[in-house]
């Protein structure tokens, strides 16, 4: 039988006083891909940036059981020591914090977290290389600054090295497929697809399904009015691309 990694009960969020998810459910098995669709302002992003304890998602009702744990006890820092990595749609640029000493301090407080010894530079270097050397991702980024003038593109490398050197148990992705050219989408699927390891759980955003032919998704949901609305497999992803929200009974509220 599968475990649980995350289950999300009558969720209710608000973001400036406004209810933008109403009574959310979910539940995510270790070892599985989610996607989560939906028209524009549906609350996707909300969703992640929830679990991700970010400061603008007010929790008004609901519960959320991560590792068997009450999630929402835990504070941003615990979150991800506890393997909650999450990818922005649009990674803040930090000038002045070089990423490199960024991520190697964020992989030692993780490590200190676990009972394990820091890493020191050459060993964080030997593990660089290793793992970005896999997909042939730059690891001149790293070099920079968080961000500082990355372009959409570099913006989205730089998280898939995060991913690659954080190992995070529950991976929520939001639109890391957006405004991607072809190879970087296929080194995104490879990089997806080499964490799976049967425990390890992604939680994806997306719109389109170009990024879903090469990930096979367990399972795909369609948000709307604060709910999940519809799930269904990779063929729900196909038929939404091919006929749009309203053809599948889904209301798309911006109109
Ligand atoms: N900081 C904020 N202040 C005010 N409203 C916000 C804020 N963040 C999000 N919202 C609102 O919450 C709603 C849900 O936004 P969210 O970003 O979760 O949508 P989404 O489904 O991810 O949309 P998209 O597909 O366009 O990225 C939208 O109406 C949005 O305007």
């Amino acid at each position: 039988m599968k475990k649980q990694l995350l289950k999300i009960e009558n969720l209710h969020v608000k973001i400036n006083e406004n209810e933008i998810l109403k009574g959310l459910n979910l539940e995510i098995n270790e070892g599985e891909i989610h996607v989560l669709m939906g028209t524009n302002g549906a609350g996707k992003s909300t969703l992640v940036k929830t679990l991700s304890a970010h400061y603008d998602c007010i929790v008004t009702e609901g519960k959320i059981t991560y590792k068997n744990k009450d999630l929402l006890e835990m504070d941003v820092a615990t979150r991800a020591n506890e393997g909650i990595f999450m990818s922005f749609q649009t990674p803040v640029e930090v000038p002045g914090v070089n990423n490199s000493y960024f991520l190697k301090t964020a992989i030692n407080e993780k490590r200190a977290y676990q009972g394990l010894e820091e890493l020191d530079a050459m060993e964080f270097l030997k593990l660089t290389k290793e793992e970005t050397g896999k997909f042939n991702i730059d690891r001149k980024l790293l070099q920079r600054d968080l961000n500082d003038g990355f372009s959409g593109g570099e913006k989205k490398r730089n998280e898939l090295i995060q991913l690659l050197m954080l190992k995070p148990d529950l991976i929520m992705l939001d639109e890391i497929d957006s405004g991607l050219d072809v190879d970087a989408i296929k080194t995104v699927a490879n990089v997806i697809n080499s964490m799976l390891d049967g425990k390890k759980s992604i939680l994806m955003i997306t719109h389109y399904d170009r990024l879903l032919e090469l990930i096979k998704p367990d399972f795909v949901h369609i948000l709307n009015d604060g709910k999940i609305a519809k799930t269904g497999d990779y063929n729900l992803a196909l038929e939404l691309d091919e006929k749009g929200y309203e053809a599948i009974g889904i209301k798309d509220e911006n109109k």
